[in-house]
């Protein structure tokens, strides 16, 4: 197999998934472990992936899900990513739960990998230059003829089409309802609410979210691949509601950006972006640290936010932003994944956080909660396990 970059850089090595020509945007993920979960994220759809530890596939690949479940690890029913790029593949996997070889299961799904690659090399090229586009394929290919047919997604509009379900699904979980607005979500979002006790509305972006947001309690918009800016219609859609609408809003990584976009924010796109289960976010309030996992591209611009927003947690490596929330009413996004899947789970009790302020504009006879301004001022004083 053959990994080419945009830039000529060519690298050589052996082949154990799938032998096909690929095309797509090259990142790195700087995870130890967590290749199930990392690879069936949607928000790798149509990407090129580098895992920089080293030896990938020790642990083997448990037994597939149970259909139509949203069973872990898995975060969607398929292999998201478009190519595996790793330094030393490991076929001889020991783990009670494996029951195949991660090259098993990329094959099986019809995903190209390569090994033998020096992924640090690699990785400072990208930190270098940036992302860059790349094709990866079996060596024996002729390079132009690749460049012309390998299998590659439009990453405009198509990408969250592929991610994101036909029709809203609706998991029973208990009295309490969030509509996910779902454009690639992870299926950790859908079961972080199910372990709360919480029923979900999982409905692709393009739904009429207005009418389903009527019935629910809360909105989270959760994650996806791509760039937020070409989800317009989305955008448009949550714009006209940030007008009216008074119960929680709350967002995950494409999350943050979209309500970003929706508030009259902008966006723009990171030098090489932050995969990992390891970086380092800082809430602005509280001046507390969480180490989280991450996986994006794109971040908000602070400056670009309207006076009603504020940061609200910054990237400790780079200074950039990693959430917001509206000063008056109970709107709030982090950049990160509080779901983690794989990573630290230091900050799940934003979850917590979103389903009591959900709850509390239910259930409360205090008519004061029931303005968003209230709820916000409630949310940034209500003490939690995780901020104690
Ligand atoms: N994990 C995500 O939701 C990623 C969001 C977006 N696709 C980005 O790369 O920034």
């Amino acid at each position: 197999m053959k990994l080419v970059l945009e830039d000529g850089t060519t690298m050589t090595g052996r082949c154990f998934g799938a032998p096909r020509a690929v095309s797509g945007e090259v990142v790195f993920n700087t995870g130890m472990t967590g290749y199930v979960e990392t690879l069936t994220d949607p928000s790798y759809r149509g990407q090129i992936l580098t895992i920089t530890y080293p030896l990938v596939g020790s642990y083997g690949v448990p037994a597939p899900r149970r259909a139509g479940s949203v069973d872990g690890p898995y975060e969607a029913d398929r292999i998201q990513v478009q190519g595996l790029v790793v330094q030393s593949y490991v076929e001889r996997y020991s783990h009670h739960a494996a029951v195949r070889s991660l090259g098993a299961w990329l094959a099986s799904e019809g995903i190209p990998a390569i090994t033998g690659i020096d992924t640090r090399t690699l990785t400072r090229r990208l930190r270098e230059v940036g992302t860059m586009k790349g094709w990866l394929f079996p060596a024996e290919m002729d390079l132009e003829r690749v460049k012309r047919s390998a299998e590659a997604v439009d990453m405009r509009e198509e990408v969250f089409r592929l991610v994101s379900p036909r029709e809203p699904i609706t998991y029973e979980g208990g009295p309490l309802k969030v509509l996910l607005i779902d454009a690639g979500a992870k299926d950790n979002i859908v079961r972080s609410l199910l372990r709360r006790g919480v029923t979900v509305i999982r409905a692709p972006y393009h739904a009429p979210i207005a009418e389903l947001a009527e019935s629910a309690d809360g909105i989270l918009i959760g994650n996806g691949p791509g760039d937020p800016k070409d989800l317009g219609q989305l955008v448009t859609a949550l714009r006209g509601l940030l007008g009216t609408y008074t119960k929680p809003i709350f967002g995950i990584c494409l999350g943050n950006q979209i309500l970003a976009l929706a508030a009259g924010g902008d966006t723009f796109k990171l030098p090489y972006g932050h995969r990992g289960v390891n970086q380092p976010v800082q809430d602005l309030l509280s001046r507390r640290c969480y180490v989280t996992s991450q996986n994006h591209g794109y971040a908000v611009k602070h400056e670009s936010l309207p006076a009603e927003w504020e940061p609200w947690f910054v990237n400790i490596n780079d200074g950039t932003n990693e959430g917001i929330r509206s000063r008056l009413r109970p709107f709030f996004s982090v950049q990160f994944h509080p779901e983690a899947t794989p990573g630290p789970e230091d900050a799940s009790y934003l979850f917590d956080d979103f389903l009591r302020l959900c709850g509390a504009m239910k259930g409360s006879s205090d008519s004061r909660l029931k303005t968003a301004g209230a709820a916000a001022v409630d949310l940034r004083s209500t003490p939690t396990a995780g901020r104690s």
